[in-house]
């Protein structure tokens, strides 16, 4: 019996040799009592991928996209990324030995991402403008030098990430949730979600798709317009904007297999507004001991939304992807909470605060 990994799947993954791994996958999917109580919602649960090597399920794709990479004979690697990617990117291509390029959106990536980038020794560079401009810059850098394009345009990235569903299922006794929420921003993630369950079901494994259901920032909502419009083509955002810096990306490059996604299961796409956001990400830490970052409760917070809004059934069984950790943007905590009470060091001092 195979643990519950990325690699417990190896036959639906396209790596042929021994893959470059960190022993990714295998995250926690934690049934949500005290929220689910609140929303009337009592088959609510969450995996927590903010438990994966590098703190985000883009481990999931970097596995299989660096393993790639070196099975191709790439010499260097690189990504556009509001972080996490970054983060990803440069700890397998540490592991594995390549080069590795990272652009970020100057002043707009959360600190803890920084640190990995830089501590797992990819060349970091800040550009001056958005990630959109950035995804635009290392395109224009990888076609001209050769260099091996690792953001969620290359498939085999969305091949990683499909193990998201396998695992939930599993992780369920085989039972396919009725809906799967995941905060949405260059909408890989969802992408590749639903093409790993489309694969279950042609296998013959599971008979029905959840309803795939996206989440977005209200200042940072394409896919969400495209749904509620009823749009085929996606019009990008040039200006998006949120707290949650992860999905701040305006014209998402998977959109078109995101609407796929959620048109044909019957889900639907939501935005919240940061305080929204920030709203559950406290409730997570505080009522279910869950650490994530702004973005990945954007999910939960797409539930509380709909749930309050009529539009989830109550008996429904809920898996909320929750896709990165609380430790990767310090500063946005820092700011949301009271500071800690600076006393002297002694025991009344220390009775008379906690009074
Ligand atoms: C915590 C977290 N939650 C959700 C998303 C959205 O997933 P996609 O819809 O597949 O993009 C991201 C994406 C991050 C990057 O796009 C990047 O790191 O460059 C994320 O870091």
């Amino acid at each position: 019996r195979r643990p519950i990994s990325v690699w417990r799947y190896r036959e639906l993954l396209p790596v042929q040799g021994e893959p470059i791994t960190l022993q990714e996958g295998g995250t926690p999917l934690y049934h949500l009592k005290n929220i689910g109580k609140e929303l009337g919602l009592p088959e609510l649960y969450a995996k927590h991928e903010g438990m994966n090597p590098t703190g985000s399920f883009k481990d999931r794709g970097m596995t299989v996209g660096v393993s790639m990479a070196w099975e191709l004979g790439m010499s260097t690697v690189a990504c556009a990324s509001t972080g996490n990617t970054s983060a990803s990117l440069a700890a397998y291509a540490a592991k594995g030995g390549i080069p590795c390029v990272v652009l970020l959106p100057a002043g707009k990536v959360a600190l803890g991402k920084i640190a990995q980038a830089l501590m797992h020794g990819a060349r970091v560079i800040s550009i001056r403008g958005n990630f959109d401009k950035a995804l635009e810059m290392v395109h224009e850098l990888c076609i001209s030098q050769g260099i091996y394009l690792l953001n969620s345009v290359n498939p085999y990235r969305l091949e990683g990430q499909k193990t998201i569903g396998f695992e939930a299922i599993d992780q369920l006794g085989g039972e396919v949730p009725d809906r799967l929420v995941l905060p949405v921003g260059n909408a890989g993630n969802i992408s590749a979600v639903y093409k790993g369950l489309k694969e279950l079901e042609a296998l013959g494994f599971i008979d029905r798709l959840p309803m795939m259901t996206g989440i977005q920032a209200a200042g940072s909502q394409p896919v969400v317009r495209a749904i509620q419009q009823n749009l085929d083509v996606l019009v990008p955002e040039t200006a998006p904007e949120t707290v949650a810096t992860a999905i701040r990306i305006g014209a998402p490059v998977n959109a078109e297999k995101a609407l796929v996604a959620i048109r044909a299961t019957g889900g639907t796409a939501a935005a919240v507004t940061d305080e929204e956001i920030l709203a559950m990400q406290r409730d997570l830490a505080r009522k279910e001991g869950i650490g994530v970052e702004p973005a990945s409760a954007a999910s939960v917070a797409g539930v509380r939304k709909l749930a309050e809004e009529g539009l989830i059934d109550k008996d429904e069984r809920i898996v909320c992807v929750v896709t990165g950790h609380l430790l990767k943007d310090p500063e946005t905590v820092i700011r949301q909470c009271e500071p800690p009470i600076e006393i002297d060091a002694d025991l009344h001092s220390l009775l008379s605060v906690l009074r």
